[in-house]
């Protein structure tokens, strides 16, 4: 199982609580997100991506807790996350943002400027990887956002709403994206796109509250709401 909630309680303030016991292995592969506005999701993320802590409880990557002594930095190599929003960094240029991105994870100048390119090549900004990211357009900042995550060779990579607020267009060319990262790895989206889950992904996680209603095959989703109508 690429991660794993074991018990995970966590709230933004004191006395709320948006998780108060967390289980779930998220299934190994490509994995679709999905759950009502405000149940979690992006707090999810945030979670398996160690930017949050949790109250209680731990997350893992194959057993790695990223909040053990000395863990962190391993931990946040091995797993890249994108959030909902990629802001770009005042005066870098896309290549620069995403080397900067790689330096920051460990990896020395060089190699962070060599492989920075590759990355942005990865999700199809070669031609624009001289340009400011402050003067590309909102899809393209996504695949930025992206590219940060790939050029460090993260070996899960977590996407939270990739695809929101895009045209068709680029929604289309980053659903192609997001498919071949998702041949290299793991992938972990979140998503309110639920039409063609089975195309994209191979499982799926829904997610109500605290509670985790369906971990497992896009496949049997459908059984599974079924059953749960009936219950
Ligand atoms: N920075 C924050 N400070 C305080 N509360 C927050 C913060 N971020 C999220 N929340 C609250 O935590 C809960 C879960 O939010 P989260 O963004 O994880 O849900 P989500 O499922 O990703 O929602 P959406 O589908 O709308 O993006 C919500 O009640 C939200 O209002």
């Amino acid at each position: 199982m690429p991660i794993s909630f074991e018990g995970c309680a966590f709230g933004y303030r004191r006395g709320t609580r948006v998780f108060t016991r967390l289980d779930l292995d998220v299934p190994a592969g490509r994995t679709a997100l999905i759950g009502p506005n405000g149940c979690g999701k992006s707090t999810l993320l945030g979670l398996a991506a160690s930017a949050l802590r949790p109250r209680a409880g731990r997350v893992s990557y194959q057993g790695l807790d990223p909040f053990r002594r000395g863990n962190l930095a391993r931990y946040r190599a091995l797993v890249g996350w994108m959030p909902q929003r990629v802001r770009p960094l005042p005066g870098l240029t896309a290549r620069e943002q995403v080397g900067y991105a790689g330096w920051l994870m460990g990896m020395s100048h060089g190699l962070a400027w060599r492989r920075s390119l590759e990355a942005l090549e990865a999700v199809e900004l070669g031609p624009v990887a001289d340009t400011r990211c402050a003067e590309l357009s909102g899809g393209q900042l996504r695949r930025v956002g992206l590219a940060q995550t790939l050029v460090h060779d993260a070996e899960v990579v977590l996407l939270d709403e990739p695809t929101a607020g895009l045209d068709p267009e680029q929604r289309e060319r980053f659903r192609g994206i997001v498919a071949r990262i998702g041949e290299r790895g793991h992938l972990i989206v979140s998503t309110h796109e639920t039409a063609d889950l089975a195309e994209t992904y191979d499982s799926v996680v829904v997610l109500d509250g605290d509670r985790v209603r369906y971990a497992g095959p896009v496949a049997g989703l459908g059984a599974a709401s079924e059953s749960t109508r009936k219950v």
